[in-house]
């Protein structure tokens, strides 16, 4: 699914934000990135979906060489992702329902297809009662349940996220947290950098933690490792 060969990055600036990482993700796995602020953990993440594309290495995802892949591909890369950030990212003059219908249209899919798929993701996610509202009218955890209604409208192989409960309260973000533990056990990959200690303590999911731009633990069922 995700395969990382001796890969590194280094900034225009000059910083290095990962070095030499090998690592493979497999598919159904639930792997938390975890390390310190500035460890590298966003820069991994942004290379998966390629918005950051790697000074050094191989990275392959779904198959697709990430390096040598051309601009025009990128869509079809993206495609089989589901990304979900910290700070939702909705479009605000749209409701809840254009907002992940909007997803599917962009991948030209027939309408009434749609509209079953669309009700039927914003129904795991428990939004089924809001779907005239805009974004401006949910909460945090409401926002955060629409974005992954539409990371996950088109059945992406790959979730990723970077610190999706980082701007909610501990009892939103294990709503949000249940949510993609459903959404892992249909089978769907799931790659999440976080800071919360709890969750991941408590989830026994894969770790992998990453300080100063390296891999410095991986393990099956591990545990955050650093104090809050
Ligand atoms: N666009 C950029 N240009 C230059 N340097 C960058 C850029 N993005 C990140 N860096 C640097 O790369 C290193 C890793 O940053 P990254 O954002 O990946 O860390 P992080 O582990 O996600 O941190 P945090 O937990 O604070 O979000 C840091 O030293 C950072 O300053």
């Amino acid at each position: 699914m995700i395969h990382m060969k001796n890969v590194s990055k280094r900034y225009d600036n000059g910083s290095i934000a990962l070095s030499n990482i090998n690592i493979d993700i497999n598919k159904g796995e639930f792997v938390f990135i975890v390390g310190p602020s500035g460890a590298g953990k966003s820069t991994f993440i942004k290379m998966i979906f390629r918005e950051v594309l790697p000074t050094e290495g191989e990275l392959i995802v779904n198959g697709r060489n990430t390096l040598a892949m051309s601009a025009s591909d990128v869509p079809y890369l993206r495609r089989g992702l589901g990304i979900i950030f910290q700070d939702y990212r909705l479009l605000p003059e749209k409701t809840v329902y254009e907002n992940v219908a909007f997803a599917m249209q962009v991948i030209e899919a027939p309408r009434r297809e749609m509209q079953k798929r669309v009700n039927s993701v914003l129904d795991l996610v428990g939004l089924n009662d809001k779907l005239k509202s805009f974004p401006s009218q949910l909460s945090g955890g409401e926002q955060q349940r629409v974005a992954i209604a539409r990371a996950i409208v088109n059945n992406p192989m790959i979730v990723i996220a970077d610190e999706p409960t980082g701007n909610l309260d501990p009892e939103t973000s294990w709503d949000i947290m249940r949510i993609f533990e459903r959404i892992n056990k249909s089978g769907t990959t799931i790659v999440m950098a976080t800071h919360d200690k709890t969750i991941v303590d408590t989830m026994k999911k894969r770790v992998i933690a990453i300080e100063n731009g390296r891999i410095i633990r991986d393990e099956v069922k591990g545990a955050y490792g650093y104090e809050d």
